[in-house]
């Protein structure tokens, strides 16, 4: 039977052959291209290339990548294999900026090296490979409970906007801003879904509305000059998006346009949420004006991609990947320890306290 995206793995460890399993997300939603990478350097490439994209997918690939990178070296030195480990984690956290979920799992894996440096290098690998396969596991729950935390501010019948993609392609399951959809779904809310097309890269048109309608949701995929209108309309009740750092005002990091569906939504009345895993959370950034904007190449906006140019060649092109949507244009964070409203530092500090007593 055709493989669905709802049938594949976005990220995963692909045990028996010892690699990284990705769905090739630029080959979509043309293609469903499963890609098997075992060379670190075919995972650092995917990972800055998008062919898997996303922060918490992110994050996932490169714990299980820094895994593989080291689970077959001979040594019984824990000091060596420490060394190599250390400059695993080093080349892959170089392969994007922005999303605080790839150094987050990066330094979850590195913690069991660290904290475990007078075992045997056996032992280590084996808690490595532990912790990847952890926090893969426990992306799905983290998405899960962000939806259903969601989805008590949204009724049966609402019109949701997003941006971007902060769906299933971006996690390993849910999503995190498509997560109220999915579940609105499984339990018959009839969500009307309005989704940004999201230039340069096209997150939304591609991946979005591709694996929402193929989940059976009631799609409208627009391009992003038209969510004011769509706003206008009264044809929104609440805007949901995912991030890639917020740091401890609230500050979010997200796709490029979020700040300016934001800003759109506030002057209509329109609620936005941002959907935030905790591991989104920079608590070492005060505000969002020391957040890394990523910057990508000239020809994400002048190409289509697939077909001709679509700008002069030569022209000057200024392409920064993410914006920072002001905390005070932001209804609230929903977390997987319910809704953090502001002052967010604050909300921030009391989800920690709870987190760290779970
Ligand atoms: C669930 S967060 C996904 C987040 O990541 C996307 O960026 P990219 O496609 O460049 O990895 C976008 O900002 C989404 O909101």
């Amino acid at each position: 039977m055709k493989k669905t995206i709802l049938d594949c793995d976005t990220v995963a460890l692909d045990e028996e052959n010892g690699a990284l399993v990705i769905i090739d997300q630029t080959q979509l939603p043309t293609r469903i291209e499963l890609k098997f990478l075992t060379d670190i350097e075919d995972i650092w490439e995917a990972i800055y290339l998008l062919k898997v994209r996303g922060a918490p997918a992110i994050g996932v690939a490169a714990a299980i990548g820094v895994y593989l990178a080291v689970k077959d070296l001979q040594t019984d030195s824990m000091e060596v294999f420490s060394k190599k480990f250390k400059k695993a984690k080093d080349y892959l956290a170089s392969s994007r900026p922005t999303a605080v979920n790839l150094f987050w799992a990066l330094d979850r894996m590195e913690a069991v090296v660290t904290g475990h440096m007078q075992c045997g290098v056996g032992e280590v690998k084996e808690l490595l490979h532990r912790e990847a396969v952890n926090i893969r596991s426990e992306d799905i729950q983290v998405c899960r409970r962000i939806g259903e935390y969601a989805l008590e501010l949204v009724k049966p019948g609402a019109g949701l906007l997003t941006h971007c993609n902060a769906g299933q392609l971006a996690a390993v399951k849910y999503g995190t801003a498509t997560a109220p959809m999915y579940l609105g779904q499984e339990r018959g809310y009839g969500f009307r879904i309005y989704v940004d097309e999201t230039r340069p890269l096209l997150q939304g048109a591609r991946l979005t509305a591709f694996e929402l309608q193929a989940a059976g949701m009631d799609v409208t995929l627009i391009c992003d000059n038209m969510s004011g209108a769509v706003m206008k309309k009264g044809l929104v009740d609440a805007v949901f998006v995912g991030c890639d750092r917020v740091a401890a005002n609230g500050d979010t990091a997200n796709k490029i346009g979020t700040s300016v569906v934001a800003a759109v939504a506030k002057y209509y009345g329109i609620p936005l949420y941002v959907c935030a895993p905790t591991s989104t959370i920079d608590m070492s950034l005060p505000t969002g004006d020391k957040i890394p904007i990523e910057e990508r190449s000239d020809d994400e906006v002048t190409e289509m991609w697939y077909e001709k140019r679509m700008a002069p060649a030569g022209v000057k092109v200024y392409n920064p990947c993410f914006d920072v949507t002001d905390h005070g244009l932001i209804s609230g964070i929903i977390t997987e320890y319910g809704m953090a409203k502001a002052p967010y530092e604050e909300a921030f500090r009391e989800i920690f306290r709870e987190k760290l007593n779970k």
